[in-house]
């Protein structure tokens, strides 16, 4: 891929799509054969839709299956997207990112084909068409946690320049016939030139996952899908939402629900109940830590993606600082056994006092900024 996309954006789309390599895996396709491949983009071939665009199921005539994502307008935020997308995807070559299979510019049209993941999203799992199936077993959730994981840590560390994703959520994992999850969707992704540490830029991304740092002032570093992530392993784990609407309207956030409970140690009232009490304890415990530490509020806190997998995959840390981290996580869990006695009947899971107390991901500030622009029913910044 050339290199007319910089990290801050304002480049030329046109010149990103003529650069695309000639040796790549992927090829250009045209509009006719991508209209006959999706049934003129019918409704009964559409998969889903999103901030720029409809999804749609397709096959071509050397009988492969694809997902055709057609951008809807072409204005310069959907131009930018699908030229960020097409640069971004031709860096990366990793099993749990979803690769590019090719795409259409034509004079008025903008068409990005991956390859048809016959499971489509993690989210339509976790609360949306497939959720009341519970296909998501344990052994299923943590392939799912250590694979995207893993993809984040290939972005983050692996590739130069170094590929912030900034949109990490359950719509954006998809996952493949054996339920192996690739991270997808990377219209936001930023490029991060050698020996920069964070950029402040426009926020872009969903309510619910984005870090602190970054919805109040724009701060953008590896830290900010980190957080997410740690969001998202929360997500997988409990089946709760990012945002929860509570009776009465009020919001209420996926971490301001866990604390409590990941204080008080409670960890089989925070895993999902639809398991059944099939899981691994051990296994909840370390990822539920991994999570904690992952949604601290200070970025310099979390643990970078190298340190996530290795802990995922239940190895000790190794170094001092993430060792006192993971300690002070199960700290604030003997504090409370120390001050509750042996009391596990106390239910009253949102006494305040108890997160201002021993509070495991700093002051609760999360996500009370004041609310971007959201387009649509969903909570996407753009
Ligand atoms: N390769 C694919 N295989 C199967 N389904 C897909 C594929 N790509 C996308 N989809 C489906 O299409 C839907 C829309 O995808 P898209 O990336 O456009 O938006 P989104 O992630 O849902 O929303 P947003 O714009 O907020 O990121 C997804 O939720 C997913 O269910």
């Amino acid at each position: 891929m050339g290199s007319s996309l910089s990290c801050c954006g304002t480049e030329k789309v046109d010149e990103v799509v003529t650069l695309v390599g000639v040796n790549s895996p992927w090829r250009i396709f045209s509009y006719k054969e991508l209209y006959t491949a999706t049934n003129g983009f019918s409704e009964e071939n559409k998969l889903g839709e999103g901030g720029f665009g409809s999804v749609y199921w397709g096959k071509t005539t050397d009988g492969l299956q694809i997902a055709v994502k057609k951008l809807k307008a072409m204005n310069s935020k959907a131009e930018m997207e699908f030229a960020v997308e097409v640069e971004v995807l031709g860096r990366v070559r990793h099993k749990n990112l979803l690769g590019l299979r090719g795409y259409c510019a034509g004079t008025d049209q903008r068409l990005i084909v991956y390859d048809y993941m016959p499971n489509l999203s993690l989210l339509s799992h976790l609360h949306g068409q497939f959720s009341s199936q519970v296909q998501l077993d344990w052994r299923r959730r943590m392939k799912i946690i250590i694979g995207s994981a893993e993809g984040l840590l290939y972005l983050h560390h692996e590739v130069t320049p170094h590929i912030i994703h900034r949109d990490i959520k359950a719509s954006n994992v998809l996952l493949d016939s054996e339920f192996e999850p690739l991270v997808a969707d990377f219209g936001f992704a930023k490029l991060i030139p050698e020996g920069v540490s964070h950029m402040t830029t426009r926020v872009k991304g969903t309510l619910g996952y984005l870090a602190p740092e970054y919805a109040m002032w724009g701060k953008v570093s590896e830290s900010c899908d980190v957080y997410s992530f740690g969001i998202l392993l929360l997500e997988i784990l409990t089946g709760k939402k990012p945002i929860e609407k509570l009776p009465g309207g009020v919001k209420r956030t996926i971490t301001e629900w866990a604390e409590p409970l990941i204080i008080k140690g409670r960890f089989k009232d925070l895993v999902d109940s639809r398991l059944r009490g099939n899981f691994d304890e051990n296994q909840l415990r370390q990822a539920i830590n991994v999570a904690a530490l992952c949604v601290q509020n200070e970025a310099e806190k979390r643990p970078n993606m190298k340190e996530v997998v290795s802990l995922l995959k239940g190895y000790q840390p190794k170094d001092k600082v993430t060792q006192m981290r993971m300690e002070s996580v199960k700290y604030g869990e003997e504090l409370l056994a120390l001050d509750q006695g042996s009391d596990d009947d106390d239910d009253d899971d949102n006494d305040p006092d108890e997160s201002k107390g021993y509070g495991v991901f700093g002051a609760m500030e999360v996500q009370k900024m004041p609310e971007p622009r959201i387009r649509r029913g969903d909570r996407r910044i753009m």
